[in-house]
């Protein structure tokens, strides 16, 4: 369980973040939302390991993360994406799995052709509906496919789908549990039926037990697919309940989601 306690952050006399606490259990997938410069990235900074909070405490299966690196956070299963998908367009998409999970093995780079199974990042690619562009430059995919390349790169991180591949003792590596996925603005950049697929995609990683947390401007992306929604509004959280209660708070309505919202339709873009 990902729990965060009276987290506060500073940027030079800016409080960003004011004090915020909340929970996230495994097989959870949980929205944190709000307005523009409501704290939504800084929150999601400190409890990935980018930034440093200035007061509060995170912890992630029972242990304090906040003073870790964000790799040392990575090996306690905790990973994320960025808002803008962050792959290395040099290589194609099989590779792009190959590289890392070489990586996560200690193997030099350069073994990533010979030394890495193949069907250890096809069984991934399959997992995430990328098989069929595995022998694709990663520069030329199209957006969604590159959001979802990016999800299975940090799925890559926590060990999913090796369960083909041996170290070089010949040992099966064990996926790290429990896992944190960490999703900046999944949706961003896609359109309606991309970005549902995605979340959906998203929501079956989250059955699979792992914790999800992401932030969405795109209420689509919210309302019908997240268990539970976090309200930000001037850095404090305003509001957490489910879609429904979320839809109907009064602050939450007057401040951020609109008076003539209806989470019953499909709402469109809300940026
Ligand atoms: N590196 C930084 N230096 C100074 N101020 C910052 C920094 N990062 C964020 N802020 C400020 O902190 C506040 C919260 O910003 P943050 O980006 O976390 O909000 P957000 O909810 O993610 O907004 P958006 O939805 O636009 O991404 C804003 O006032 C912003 O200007």
């Amino acid at each position: 369980m990902l729990q965060v306690r009276h987290l506060v952050k500073y940027f030079s006399g800016v409080k960003a973040v004011d004090g915020v606490s909340f929970e996230v259990r495994a097989g959870e997938c949980v929205a944190l939302i709000g307005p523009n410069g409501a704290g939504k990235s800084t929150c999601f900074a400190c409890i990935a390991g980018q930034q440093r909070p200035s007061g509060g405490e995170i912890l992630w299966a029972g242990q304090r993360i906040d003073a870790l690196a964000p790799a040392r956070r990575l090996a306690r299963g905790v990973a994320r994406t960025f808002q803008v998908a962050q792959t290395f367009d040099a290589l194609t998409v099989l590779q792009n799995l190959q590289l890392l999970m070489t990586a996560r093995h200690g193997l030099p780079a350069w073994n990533v052709l010979d030394r890495v199974s193949v069907a250890a990042a096809t069984q991934l690619l399959a997992r995430v509906g990328l098989q069929h562009l595995a022998h694709a430059d990663a520069l030329g995919l199209p957006y969604g496919a590159k959001k979802r390349l990016e999800l299975a790169m940090a799925l890559v991180g926590l060990g999913e789908g090796e369960g083909a591949l041996a170290d070089p003792q010949g040992r099966l590596p064990s996926p790290v549990r429990p896992r944190l996925l960490l999703l900046d603005e999944p949706g961003a950049g896609l359109a309606e039926t991309e970005r549902l697929e995605l979340m959906q995609l998203v929501k079956s990683l989250a059955r699979d037990g792992v914790a999800v947390l992401y932030t969405e401007h795109n209420m689509d992306a919210v309302f019908g697919v997240a268990d539970r929604v976090l309200v930000l509004i001037e850095g404090r959280l305003a509001a957490q309940g489910t879609p429904d209660e979320i839809a109907r708070h009064p602050e939450v309505r007057s401040r951020y989601l609109g008076h003539s919202f209806d989470a019953t339709r499909r709402a469109p873009s809300h940026a």
